[in-house]
Order: C-alpha cells, then sequence, then structure tokens
C-alpha cells in the first residue's frame, strides 16, 4: 500500500472499467481515494471491482468531483456528453489516444464543456481489459493535458491532481498538436510494426527460427488490438496519412538507391537514410531509445538455474549501478543474454571487474 498523501479531492468516476480505465483505479485506491467505476458490461465492471480498481456506482453514491472516461474512443463523445449532463458540477476528462475529433464532436454537439479537460496518458499494453491493468502503468511516462483557454483553474488542477497521483508527467498541448504528434510518436509506428510484423504471416518456419531481438523490438506494438487501433488511426487519419506519405517516399527512395547499389552516389544515398535512423533514435527520451545516454554491455548467462541471480548479485558487489536490464535468449538455445546499461563512465571499469570474475561479455 502506498502510504503516500492522494492529492484528489472527492470521488473519483470511472465509466468504461478496461486496461486505461481499471489502470487509474487501481493506482488512485493505492492512495487511498474513494473510486466507483461503470461500464457498459457488466462482467468488465465486475471484474475490474474484484482487482481492486473500485467499487461498482449505485444509485445513491455521492456525486464524484471528477470523472474519467477511459472507454474506446468513438463513443468517448457520447460518455463524455452523458458524463456532463448527469454531474454538473464533477470536472469530466477523457483518456482517449486522439484529441481533436471527440473535441469537435462534443463542440458540434453544442456540449457545455467549461468542466471538459481532454487528457491522454502516454501509456498502454498490447491488450485490454481490467486483467491487463496495472497500478503502475502510468509511472514516469508523459501525460498530455488539452485544456481550453476558458477551463477553470480548479477543474485543470483536478485532472492535473490525478496525472500527478498516478506518477505521469504532465504536458499540454492543444487537441491539434497532440494529435500530429501522435501521429509520429505512436500511430506511425503502430502502422510500420503491424505490416512489418505482416510480413512473417507466410514466411517459412526455418527463416522464423532465426529472429532475434531486433525483430521483436521492431514488431513487439503488432500484437496490439486491431479493433482499437481501426478506431484511433480512423480518428486520426490526417496526419497519419500525411505521415505515411512521407515515409512511403523514403521506402521508395531507399529502394531506388539499394537496387542501384553499384551507381555513383548510391551507396552514400543508402548509408545517409541509416545513419539518419541513428540520429533520429537518439531523440527518443528515456533509457532504451537514448543510446547518446547509456552504454549497454551484454554478458552471457549460462542457461542454468540461478546464473541470472547470482550476475545480479555480482553487480551489486562490485557496485555496478544498472540504469536498464533486458533479457534475451531464444528457447532451445543453451546461453543466454543480458544487456545491462550503464553509465558511459563506468562502462569500462564495470566490463573490467566483471570479466574478472569470468563473466563473458560482447
Ligand atoms: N490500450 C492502450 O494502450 C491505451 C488506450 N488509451 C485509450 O484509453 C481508452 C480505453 O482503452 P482501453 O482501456 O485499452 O480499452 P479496453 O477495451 O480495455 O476498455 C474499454 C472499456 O470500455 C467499455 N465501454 C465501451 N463502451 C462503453 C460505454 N459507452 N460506456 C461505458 N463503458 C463502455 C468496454 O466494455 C471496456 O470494458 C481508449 O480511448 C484508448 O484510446 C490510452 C492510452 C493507451
Ligand atoms: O507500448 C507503447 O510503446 C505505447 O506507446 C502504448 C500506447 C498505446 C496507445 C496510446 O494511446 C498510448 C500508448
Amino acid at each position: 500500500m502506498n502510504e503516500l498523501e492522494s492529492r484528489v479531492r472527492g470521488t473519483v468516476h470511472i465509466v468504461g472499467a478496461g486496461l486505461l480505465g481499471a489502470s487509474v483505479g487501481l493506482g488512485l485506491r493505492e492512495r487511498g481515494v474513494d473510486v466507483t467505476l461503470e461500464d457498459l458490461s457488466p462482467t468488465a465492471v465486475a471484474l475490474a471491482a474484484d482487482y481492486g480498481a473500485g467499487r461498482i456506482r449505485e444509485a445513491g453514491d455521492p456525486e464524484p468531483s471528477v470523472v474519467v472516461v477511459a472507454t474506446p474512443p468513438d463513443v468517448v463523445a457520447d460518455a463524455v456528453e452523458r458524463a456532463l449532463a448527469e454531474f454538473p458540477d464533477a470536472v469530466v476528462t477523457d483518456v482517449a489516444s486522439v484529441k481533436l475529433a471527440p473535441y469537435l464532436e462534443l463542440v458540434r454537439r453544442g456540449a457545455p464543456l467549461k468542466n471538459y479537460v481532454g487528457s491522454h496518458p502516454m501509456a498502454g499494453r498490447e491488450r485490454g481489459g481490467a486483467i491487463m491493468a496495472r497500478a503502475d502503468l502510468f509511472t514516469a511516462r508523459p501525460w498530455v493535458i488539452c485544456r481550453d483557454r476558458d477551463t477553470p483553474a480548479e477543474a485543470l488542477s483536478l485532472v492535473e491532481a490525478i496525472a500527478l497521483d498516478l506518477g505521469g508527467v504532465l504536458t499540454e498541448m492543444t487537441p491539434e498538436e497532440h494529435d500530429r504528434s501522435v501521429g509520429l510518436v505512436s500511430h506511425l509506428p503502430q502502422v510500420v510494426s503491424s505490416l512489418l510484423a505482416a510480413r512473417l504471416v507466410s514466411a517459412e518456419e526455418q527463416a522464423i527460427a532465426l529472429a532475434g531481438a531486433g525483430l521483436r523490438d521492431t514488431t513487439r506494438i503488432a500484437a496490439s488490438d486491431p479493433e482499437l487501433w481501426v478506431q484511433i488511426l480512423g480518428a486520426n487519419r490526417e496526419p497519419v496519412v500525411a505521415l505515411l506519405e512521407q515515409f512511403s517516399a523514403d521506402v521508395a527512395a531507399f529502394t531506388a538507391a539499394l537496387r542501384d547499389a553499384d551507381a555513383p552516389g548510391a551507396k552514400r544515398r543508402v548509408a545517409d537514410l541509416l545513419a539518419a535512423g541513428g540520429r533520429g533514435v537518439g531523440r527518443i527520451p528515456g533509457k532504451h531509445g537514448s543510446s547518446e545516454r547509456f552504454i549497454t554491455i551484454t554478458v552471457l548467462i549460462d542457461d542454468t538455474p540461478g546464473e541470472l541471480g547470482r550476475l545480479l548479485t555480482e553487480l551489486g558487489e562490485l557496485g555496478i549501478n544498472m540504469e536498464d536490464l533486458r533479457l534475451e535468449h531464444s528457447p532451445g538455445a543453451q546461453i543466454g543474454f543480458a544487456e545491462i546499461a550503464v553509465l558511459p563512465e563506468a562502462a569500462e571499469r564495470a566490463v573490467a571487474d566483471l570479466t574478472e570474475r569470468g563473466w563473458r561479455t560482447l
């Protein structure tokens, strides 16, 4: 139990008790917030309540101070409009992955938007449902807030209080800025990853057997829920189509250069395009993307019980501060790889110390 006092006052009501709704509920319950739940599906809401995300809302429950709409994007405007009408004194927010389409729909319907503040936590998982929910889903992840010029300060602070309670990092954007940004960092990657993974469907078994970290890294999100993504991409089609057109032009330029790889200048064009990728990945914040901030040491570990535990213990004994850890292991292989990210200034000593203790590093 986290004993930190919550910044949230009053009851938080969650509409849509799936992955996002139940994760918000779990996180707020850990802080002692009173959370009520509602879902179109009686099973979904019962499941979320069973997991501890809150209690099912009943007639006579107090009016919430905040309503969090966490339904699929295509019904977000409906649910927000309903919540604003049902709880006129509550602040209503939503967590949908697209921000402009629901907002424009609410404006078109003439909904009273003074108490509505759109938001979007940049955290998720490949599969939905309360069963996948986690209280720490939002920790250290950006949480976008889209407020209007006339959003009252109290409404804004209530939504911010929820995001901060859940460990999110607040960032303000207009709905247009938000949709353009997620088009690039979330929606284009989803399409590229899905299309890349789709190439594997008819691949020969012997080719698949050779797959490793590179393929896994570039296809992880391809396992996402197609129904949710049809909605997200459809609602953000303008920026995504523009990005896909630019991406297709890059693919065409790359393909042409590679096809004529012996022509003068062609190798440089291939190299330049690959190098631009390196510069791009260096701009991704956080441990995984920022190859410039950490150095990765790969340690070979025998596929025997306890080896990983021994490595972690010895890292502690050697005073090596691990910034990140990734494990790589192919079924059937007698060896695994532990990829340890360390600060650049610690890397040389870490390799030397580990080698001295008999570990093999790459
Ligand atoms: N899945 C992800 O990784 C992320 C999703 N989001 C956004 O969060 C929202 C929810 O997504 P998930 O939690 O993944 O979906 P989910 O499928 O896990 O949960 C959605 C829930 O909403 C319920 N629902 C559907 N229509 C409803 C209605 N009219 N009234 C009440 N409940 C209704 C469903 O029964 C379901 O339990 C979406 O808008 C999505 O764009 C945001 C960040 C990440
Ligand atoms: O898994 C990841 O890297 C994601 O980016 C997940 C995700 C999916 C949908 C969102 O609206 C926000 C985040």
